[in-house]
């Protein structure tokens, strides 16, 4: 069954900065992804990957065309759907990790992840012991859970982040590069806690490693200076250069 089905969209962004010039992240973009897929999206730096996700996660608004979510409830435009819809689906449906660790101030790394939990159905020591339980397959060490994430490294944030955005078991989750700072083996640690812990999720994610793409995508969508060039299974794609 397909989960999502991206229509004909377009992100401009007007720059008031210089004098409202326009600047195209990416056009006429289609294409759907199935119920547990994982699509990995690759191509050159500025040709629209970053923007295309926040446009999925409704972070920013496309300029035109359709995203259509099956969601539990029925399917939802997140192009066009009310603000309010679009939070709702965010608290129970819909995930998204940057390569970045928002920070909360004064807010130790499980509670970091576990919060969501229990914001939704779960009891707060239920959401600790997940949380701490998926920090611990990400291998942060164990002295660093109840420490501020403010203080950690990039790859230990990163780590944070990516346990947040896993944690809730999304029905999709999209990934703009979550494992840029870590390390190879830290990694592959990564992928298999992706594999091991989310239940049937459908994935899409951004990422210049090769090794991520090879080992965990089913298909993989291929940007060229800001149009989706094609969608081929990933078996296919193996040794293409990653941009
Ligand atoms: N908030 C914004 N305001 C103005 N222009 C933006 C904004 N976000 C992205 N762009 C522009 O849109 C284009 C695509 O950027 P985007 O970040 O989506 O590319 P990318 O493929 O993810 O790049 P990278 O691999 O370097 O992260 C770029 O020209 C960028 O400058």
């Amino acid at each position: 069954m397909t989960i999502l089905t991206v229509e004909q969209l377009y992100k401009t962004f007007e720059m008031h900065v210089v004098g409202g010039k326009h600047v195209t992240a990416f056009e006429d973009v289609s294409f759907s992804v199935s119920d547990g897929d994982f699509l990995a999206i690759v191509g050159e730096s500025g040709s629209g990957k970053s923007s295309l996700l926040k446009c999925l996660y409704r972070t920013y608004e496309p300029t035109a065309g359709s995203v259509t979510f099956e969601a539990l409830d029925g399917p939802v435009d997140v192009a066009t759907c009310p603000e309010r819809d679009i939070l709702a689906l965010r608290e129970r449906e819909l995930g998204y990790a940057s390569q970045f660790l928002e920070e909360i101030p004064r807010v130790p790394a499980v509670d970091v992840v576990a919060r969501p939990l229990w914001e939704g159905d779960l009891e707060r020591e239920a959401a600790r012991a997940r949380a701490r339980e998926l920090l611990e397959a990400l291998a942060l060490p164990s002295d660093l859970l109840d420490a501020y994430p403010a203080t950690f490294s990039g790859g230990e944030r990163q780590r944070v982040n990516l346990a947040r955005a896993i944690a809730p078991n999304p029905r999709l989750l999209l990934l703009d590069e979550p494992t840029s700072a870590l390390d190879p083996e830290t990694r592959a640690l990564a992928l298999d806690v992706l594999d091991e812990y989310l239940d049937d999720t459908t994935i899409i994610g951004v990422f210049h490693n090769r090794d991520v793409v090879e080992s965990v995508a089913d298909r993989v969508a291929v940007f060229d200076d800001g149009t989706l060039e094609r969608v081929v299974p990933a078996a296919e794609f193996r040794g293409e250069v990653i941009a």
